[in-house]
């Protein structure tokens, strides 16, 4: 598992580790600094006399870790400038201690620096300081930046990213390469956040757990290699690993029904039945053999027969699937996902009462799994896409507490949340997978996980990221121009702990 952290967590920590830890400010920006010093020596050491670096340094402390790393590089050799940006008659108490400190060593300070001469580009402007949009000459030094040809470093974040949410705030330095401090910050994994960060280094600083006293951050994420499936029962029959219950394709969306009941046989579930039109029997027995088949009328002995249920793919919103959500809901009261036009159908007017209901059932314990995308998402809390868009763990959070249940917000990087506790943010999959029926797998591998026993929000996390695993192996058999749900169905587990 792997933090990660708001600017608010991240200064709160800081401020842990100086006042109770003990170990002063100082201590900490040189282990920054140096943390920075030793990627770019990894870099750039076999030509550092062709390397000369620029440092753009901030009146904050990100500014005095440009100051200090200036320093250390000029200290062991190499070619540096730093240029700074603001007043330093503001700059912050440990920002003048370092440029004092840098008065004793070679690094070029004066006006008349040319930034095409380095090949090395330091953005040092703003960390998770940043409070509002770049402007002015601090947007005309985050475009000088990003024309210059060099190679380019961020220090703990991108200036202009926003640290909570990845937004740019006016303009952002484009890095190549980000070195951050302690802990991962959210907005270097959020989109668009992460592709201005580059690639993320995250270094020990001397900032760890012992800094949370008690209050850990409210975002992780899966390293890869981390995920555990449930242990196979080696006696087991069908029976042990689950029965899977799937209302899924009206007519004509058979499609929708086959993609998430390969992906719960793909995940290890041990029986999957399809609940669907009476015109898909055909196909849907041609197309997955191996699922049982019923119609809408054996809905009900079905709910009695399934250990667990997922409602929604590719159903549509005619009258006959509102009675079918109405039956799972009002009839069962086993673990239930429910996705597409099943929330779809909860966010409309007639749906009102049977959203009433389910929020009830919620509070009582049962387990409730939604897993809409931003548009679904939307519907559901009466807020536009890009208010759900700019801030989606925030949002899912909402949804979460709104009906007592496990949210899987779905978007590049899908949320996972509860109602008490920490949100998931998952960092596995590609572009490819967004492609229709990419979203029928994934509720197919989350009920094929519930199905074995996996708890509800473990369910969730492990399902979005092997969803996400199958997508990158899908990807690399197809590009991710070529990939479709079917291939992300058939590389399911496949290597899922399989390394960066
Ligand atoms: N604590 C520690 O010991 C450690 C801290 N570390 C480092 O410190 C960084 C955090 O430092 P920080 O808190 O000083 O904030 P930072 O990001 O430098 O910026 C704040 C300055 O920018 C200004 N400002 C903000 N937005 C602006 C805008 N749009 N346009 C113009 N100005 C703007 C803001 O002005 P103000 O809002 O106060 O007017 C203030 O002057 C952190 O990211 C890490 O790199 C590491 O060394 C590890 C140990
Ligand atoms: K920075």
């Amino acid at each position: 598992m792997k933090y990660l952290v708001t600017a608010q967590e991240m200064k709160q920590y800081d401020k842990n580790t100086i006042e109770y830890l003990g170990i002063p400010g100082p201590v900490l920006m040189e282990r920054a600094a140096l943390a920075a010093e030793d990627f770019l020596k990894e870099r750039f050491d076999a030509v550092k006399e062709r390397t000369k670096v620029l440092i753009f340094a901030g009146m904050g402390n990100n500014g005095g870790d440009g100051l200090a790393l200036a320093r250390l590089l000029a200290a062991d050799g190499y070619a540096v400038a730093v240029k700074c940006v603001g007043d330093m008659q503001r700059a912050t108490k440990q920002w003048k201690s370092q440029w004092q400190t840098l008065q004793h060593f070679p690094v070029k300070t004066d006006s008349n620096i040319a930034v095409d001469e380095y090949n090395v580009i330091v953005d040092a402007l703003f960390g998770v300081g940043l409070s509002r949009p770049v402007e002015g000459n601090y947007a005309d030094a985050v475009k000088e930046m990003n024309k210059a040809e060099g190679f380019k470093l961020a220090l703990d974040v991108p200036s202009g990213i926003c640290s909570d949410t990845g937004r740019v705030l006016g303009c952002a330095f484009l890095a190549d390469v980000t070195v951050t401090f302690g802990f991962c910050k959210r907005g270097l994994v959020l989109y668009p956040g992460a592709e201005y960060a580059g690639e993320v280094r995250t270094a020990n600083v001397g900032i760890g757990q012992e800094s949370f006293l008690g209050q850990e951050p409210e975002m992780y994420t899966y390293e890869k290699g981390s995920v555990q499936l449930l242990k196979r029962n080696a006696a087991g029959n069908k029976g042990t690993f689950g029965k899977a219950l799937l209302v899924a394709g009206s007519n004509g969306m058979a499609g929708a029904a086959i993609l998430a009941a390969k992906a719960a046989y793909r995940t290890g579930a041990g029986m999957v039945k399809v609940i669907t039109a009476e015109e898909n029997r055909q196909i849907i027995q041609q197309g997955i053999p191996e699922a049982l088949y019923g119609s809408c009328r054996q809905l009900t002995e079905s709910l009695d027969w399934a250990d667990v249920i997922a409602i929604g793919p590719g159903i549509g919103r005619e009258e006959q699937a509102l009675q079918c959500l109405k039956t799972v809901v009002e009839r069962s009261r086993k673990p239930l996902v429910l996705d597409a036009d099943a929330l779809n159908l909860l966010a409309e007017e007639n749906g009102r009462m049977l959203a009433e209901e389910l929020r009830a059932q919620g509070a009582e314990g049962r387990v409730i799994l939604l897993t809409p995308h931003v548009g679904e998402l939307s519907r559901l809390l009466k807020r536009t896409t890009s208010e759900c868009k700019d801030d989606l763990p925030a949002c899912a959070k909402i949804l979460a507490k709104r009906f007592h249940a496990v949210a899987v917000a779905k978007d590049a990087r899908t949320v996972v949340c509860k109602e008490q506790g920490a949100c998931y943010l998952n960092t596995t999959g590609n572009s490819g997978m967004a492609t229709a029926g990419s979203g029928d797998v994934l509720t197919g591998v989350i009920l094929g996980l519930l199905a074995q026993g996996m708890d509800a929000p473990e369910a969730a996390t492990c399902g979005v990221y092997l969803h996400g695993m199958a997508g990158d192996l899908a990807a690399g058999l197809h590009t991710e121009y070529g990939v479709m749900a079917g291939d992300i169905a058939e590389c399911l587990i496949k290597n899922q702990n399989k390394k960066a």
